[in-house]
């Protein structure tokens, strides 16, 4: 449970800027009785607490800026009011809390402002930590240490004394009271945005079901898919020993295939030449029957004596042919020789003609 110790105010309402004039409070457990007379600052301590708790400020204190210490009264164009209080939070730990406004007198006015507030925390071991933090944050964490809803602190614990009849209010009025209090409203909102949500959630959860379905029925396929690759890869393997050991197998015959095709091509070129061979052997023996038909008396010798022969024919042969190359070229020497006789004929003759021309005309 939180609970407050001790709270200064300075600058507020009827409360004196100046720091002679800061009032400080401590509040004694479990109960604190404050009495004064009228206008003495009573409402004004019970506002102040509300302002540090809540932020709110009272009725008619942003525009008139009435909360704060009057400037004129302080005979100054600037006030600058200061609360701090300091409390024990839920958690039991002490903390100390500052907010400061400052309302400046314009021509025919007053403008208030908020400065940054201050919030000093004890550490694990007891030591301070201050964190400077913006109003709205402040708030927050203020609601949060208290650990008391915003409306309780304003309509309840600090209730305006001016306010605090709304109890006793029309109907409308006080349901609204209680709905901020409760913080109704925030949780009907909550509840139709639950129910939103649940449609949402159920539309999801119907398609949702639907694809289950969907994903079961590719599950199985994929099951069963995967089975059947399962069977697949097992004969693909049984294939591949088989393929091993038949290539294995193959090796040898691979080999001998290869000997027999070597082998078969040499018979092909034995073939050819045999063809060959074949062809010239009628050709010789055509040759021979040709001959046979020209040879009145067939050689009955050897062989050896029939090549003794004919090259004992060649030489007689090559030797008839040097005698008719030497006749050939007696026959030419004579031919010259005739052609020489002749030419000297017709020389003579032609001489013979003239002498005898000579002897006709003489
Ligand atoms: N802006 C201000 N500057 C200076 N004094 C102010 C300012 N506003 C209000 N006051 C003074 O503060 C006092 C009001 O104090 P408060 O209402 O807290 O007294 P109270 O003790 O609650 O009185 P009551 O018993 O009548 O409710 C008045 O005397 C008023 O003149």
């Amino acid at each position: 449970m939180s609970r407050l110790h001790k709270m200064s105010i300075q600058g507020i309402r009827s409360f004196g800027n100046r720091d002679q004039d800061t009032q400080v409070i401590t509040f004694f457990s479990p109960l604190t009785v404050i009495v004064g007379p009228n206008g003495s600052g009573k409402t004004t301590i019970i506002e102040c607490l509300k302002y540090m708790a809540t932020g709110i400020m009272p009725p008619g204190a942003k525009t008139g800026g009435a909360f704060v210490h009057d400037p004129k009264v302080a005979h100054d164009t600037e006030v600058r009011g200061q609360i701090r209080l300091l409390f024990q939070d839920v958690t039991g730990h002490n903390v100390q809390v500052q907010r400061t406004l400052v309302a400046t007198q314009k021509k025919t006015n007053i403008s208030l402002r908020t400065l940054e507030g201050i919030i000093i925390r004890e550490g694990i071991n007891g030591e301070p930590i201050q964190i400077t933090s913006k109003c709205i944050e402040l708030d927050k964490e203020m609601v949060t240490a208290f650990g008391v809803s915003t409306a309780i602190l304003e309509n309840v614990i600090f209730c305006h004394q001016e306010e605090s009849n709304w109890p006793l209010s029309e109907g409308k009025q006080l349901k609204t009271k209680f709905d901020d209090i409760f913080a109704a409203t925030k949780y009907m909102k909550a509840l139709e945005l639950i129910r939103k949500i649940r449609t949402e959630k159920l539309q999801t959860v119907k398609i949702s079901r639907a694809e289950i379905g969907h994903l079961k029925t590719y599950r199985d396929m994929l099951v069963q898919k995967k089975r059947q690759y399962a069977e697949i890869d097992e004969r693909l393997q049984t294939s591949k020993v088989n393929v091993e050991s038949i290539q294995l197998k193959l090796e040898p015959i691979d080999s001998r295939l290869e000997f027999i095709a070597k082998e078969s091509s040499k018979m092909v070129d034995f073939q050819r030449r045999m063809d060959r061979l074949t062809n010239e052997c009628e050709a010789l023996k055509k040759k021979i029957r040709e001959f046979n038909t020209i040879i009145d008396e067939p050689f009955q010798g050897s062989e050896d004596e029939l090549k003794l022969l004919i090259s004992n024919f060649q030489r007689d042969q090559d030797k008839k042919k040097r005698e008719l190359q030497d006749l050939e070229a007696k026959k030419l020497t004579t031919e010259r020789q005739i052609k020489k006789l002749l030419d000297k004929r017709t020389s003579d003759t032609t001489r013979l003609g003239g002498y005898e021309f000579e002897e006709k005309t003489i």
